[in-house]
């Protein structure tokens, strides 16, 4: 069977596009196979995790996200954006604001800027950012994946939970460059505090309109950006005095803009949505 794909970005956060309203794929093949498959960067397409449009009894539509490892988290950020855009440019919902169902609740993409009929910028409402209330002290060493927890040379790290539906672990450092995220980002998303594993931020303070973040994806490794990690970590730094509701978020793959709404508590990611290219594949 053929299937048609886009390909897309949302500042460098890759995603395969794909159509199973009719739940044909659905029948042929398990998600978290196809995921696997197609994200491969030398055996397949090559994506940070494969969206899928499914049909929904509640809302305009249903997203289904799956990461590159091939489990499936609650919500996608820069992929809502991908989302929206595909949506609209495939004439399968041609709306300037939809309500989307995920796993994390209903999350609200709205169209910002068309450019000759195609999207160009998004804004998502991404709902209400739930806290974990204390920072959870962490401490961080080689042995943690052996569960003993012993101080080292990096002492000890505050991260700051934050779950945007999917689950946050905000880290503020001095300095981002020279944070280890291949060594220190898998201990903490696989450290037993996070049954479910977690996504790790690592922020530099700039001002408190402006951050700087890189991140290691649960599910997905490092990746050039992360919709809900950075409304986690302007959450976070708002909490802790650090950042004010208006933040610019300076990603390795490009800028996002996150405003926090003091007066419903929904926070608010802008940002680019772009399409790579389209083809097809065989399952
Ligand atoms: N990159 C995404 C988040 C994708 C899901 C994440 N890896 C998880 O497992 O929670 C974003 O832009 O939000």
């Amino acid at each position: 069977m053929r299937i048609d794909f886009w390909k897309m970005h949302g500042i460098g956060n890759d995603f395969i596009m794909l159509d199973d309203r009719d739940k044909t794929i659905a029948g042929y093949i398990d998600y978290s196979d196809l995921a696997v498959r197609l994200c491969h960067r030398r055996f397949g397409i090559g994506a940070d995790g494969i969206i899928l449009a499914r049909h929904s009894d509640t809302h305009d539509i249903r997203f289904i996200i799956i990461n590159s490892d091939g489990s499936e988290p609650e919500m996608c950020g820069n992929g809502m954006r991908c989302f929206a855009k595909y949506l609209y440019e495939n004439n399968i919902l041609v709306k300037d604001e939809i309500k989307v169902q995920t796993l994390a609740g209903t999350v609200v993409p709205r169209i910002e800027k068309k450019q000759s009929g195609q999207v160009v910028s998004v804004c998502v409402d991404m709902g209400v950012p739930r806290l974990v209330p204390q920072q959870i002290p962490f401490v961080h060493d080689r042995d943690m994946a052996l569960g003993v927890p012993i101080e080292t040379a990096q002492g000890t790290m505050l991260v700051s939970c934050v779950s945007m539906g999917n689950p946050h672990a905000v880290i503020f450092v001095n300095d981002l460059s020279l944070v280890d995220i291949e060594t220190i980002g898998p201990m903490v998303e696989n450290h037993p505090r996070f049954p479910e594993k977690t996504n790790v931020e690592f922020i530099e303070v700039v001002s408190d309109r402006q951050l700087k973040m890189r991140v290691w994806e649960r599910g997905a490794g490092i990746t050039l950006a992360c919709g809900t990690g950075a409304c986690a970590a302007v959450t976070a730094a708002h909490l802790t005095g650090r950042a004010g509701r208006q933040v610019r978020v300076n990603l390795d793959g490009g800028d996002l803009d996150i405003s926090w709404n003091e007066s419903s508590g929904h926070i608010f990611k802008t940002g680019p949505a772009q399409t790579v290219f389209k083809g097809t594949f065989d399952i």
